[in-house]
């Protein structure tokens, strides 16, 4: 291509852009806005400059000299580059450049738009580094932090990975989904709970919730889940913190509050308090309700001739035999030492003696082993049903209590029901 045929580029000098037309970087012309670009306030300043490469940052400016003499010897095309360049005070900035050959005073020079893209690039910068120190936020977060779309990972940090046993957070964002690791007893809320925040119904839900980790151990989680816009889609962002030491300890002292330590079954407080309820329900509902005062019989005895340890061994053996021989929904407590309550919803007073006289027989040929030894005991039980005359928990227990007692007076291994002043309506 000649150099000819790249005079027709029209003049640009009344550009809004920073314009400037030289010849071997001697200015020819330079717009204010150009001298406004390297910190000079006219034109008039640039032109007294003795040559354009003082503005051009020195280790930029052997390409500039070769671009200029391979356009203008046309060799290239002008063409939109970028360069450092210096202003007025040393300091770089980088500008867009559009050259083109043009005409001036009858000889073929370079005009150049020069756009200051300083600003821009300083901005992009910051944003790089606010971005870096968010994405420091994130990943050194002790809070897991999870994006998903219909429960498919689209972001996770690493404690999020940690927390499901992941090393890798590239490892679970290729997983298809995350519903694996949630309990299936959770999944319909976890899918309700998606719905509401992706349908903007809810801002923000705070949830517990039961997961599962790659190796199938079982972990807690508190979770926070909001909505929220992922490169241009409606997702949800949770964040989660891993609360299974806290719900293990708060499961642990849940049951030291309702059972006892060493036969496992409900203790008297719990028992009273289920007891309480059972009765309304009864009462309410017309239904039969029975209950057995249990006392294994001579157990001093027990205690004595074999030891403390045995006896404790055969409180767990009758308790657990107990249960083993009643339905689930009956309810067994430990009243106190070697005494225990079984409640039996639903049973009337003939039913309640027919079980406590399985459970006599039962108990009579269990033989504990402990040790070398082998320990049999016998047990009292004193039944009484719910009745007319007997609406509270006192008035059943005690009315069980005398019968119990009256085994015990009759010699013990055997079943005495309480006596009946009123016909059971029910
Ligand atoms: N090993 C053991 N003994 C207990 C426990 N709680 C209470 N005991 C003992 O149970 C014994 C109950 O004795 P008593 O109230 O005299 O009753 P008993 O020997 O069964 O006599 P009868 O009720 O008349 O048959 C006491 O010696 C208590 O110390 C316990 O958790 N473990």
């Amino acid at each position: 291509m000649s150099t000819h045929s790249l005079l027709h580029e029209p003049l640009a000098i009344d550009a809004q852009y920073g314009l400037v037309i030289h010849r071997n970087f001697i200015p020819l012309f330079a717009n204010d806005a150009y001298a406004h670009c390297f910190g000079y306030n006219t034109g008039q300043e640039i032109l007294a400059l003795p040559s354009l490469l003082s503005l051009i940052a020195q280790h930029e400016q052997d390409t500039a000299k070769t671009a200029y003499q391979r356009v203008m010897t046309g060799l290239d095309q002008p063409g939109v580059r970028t360069f450092e360049n210096l202003n007025k005070d040393g300091e770089l900035i980088t500008v867009l450049t559009v050259d083109s050959v043009v005409d001036w005073q009858g000889e073929p020079a370079m005009q150049i738009i020069v756009v200051d893209l300083s600003r821009q690039i300083a901005m992009q910068r910051q944003l790089l580094a606010s971005e870096q120190r968010y994405r420091e936020l994130v990943d050194g977060s002790i809070q897991g932090m999870l994006v998903h779309k219909d429960f498919q990972p689209l972001f996770c940090n690493q404690a999020y990975a940690n927390m499901y046993g992941f090393t890798d957070a590239n490892a679970l964002l290729a997983q298809p989904s995350i519903l694996p690791f949630i309990n299936t007893q959770f999944h319909v809320q976890a899918w309700q709970d998606n719905q509401a925040l992706l349908a903007g119904q809810v801002a923000v839900i705070k949830t517990e919730a039961k997961g599962l980790r790659a190796d199938t151990s079982v972990l807690w989680l508190s979770l926070l889940s909001r909505p929220v816009d992922w490169n241009g889609e409606r997702a949800v962002q949770v964040t989660a913190m891993d609360i299974t030491e806290q719900h293990e300890l708060r499961e642990q002292l849940e049951y030291r509050a309702n059972f006892d330590g060493l036969t496992n079954v409900y203790n008297r407080r719990a028992l009273s308090e289920h007891l309480q309820l059972q009765l309304k329900s009864a009462i309410t509902r017309r239904r039969p309700l029975s209950c057995l005062l249990i006392d294994i019989d001579n157990f001093k005895a027990i205690n004595d001739s074999f030891g403390h340890h045995a006896g404790d061994v055969v409180l767990q053996h009758f308790a657990k035999g107990c249960q083993q021989l009643t339905r689930q929904h009956d309810l067994l407590g430990r009243w106190g030492g070697e005494e225990f309550v079984l409640v039996l919803p639903g049973t009337a007073l003939q039913q309640a003696q027919h079980i406590a006289e399985r459970l006599c027989c039962a108990m009579a040929s269990m033989a504990v082993p402990v040790g070398t030894q082998s320990i049999t005991f016998t047990v009292s039980i004193g039944v009484a049903a719910l009745s007319p005359a007997i609406q509270s928990i006192e008035q059943l227990v005690g009315s069980a209590d005398v019968a119990l007692y009256d085994a015990k007076h009759r010699g013990k291994g055997q079943v005495v029901v309480a006596e009946v002043t009123a016909p059971c309506l029910y």
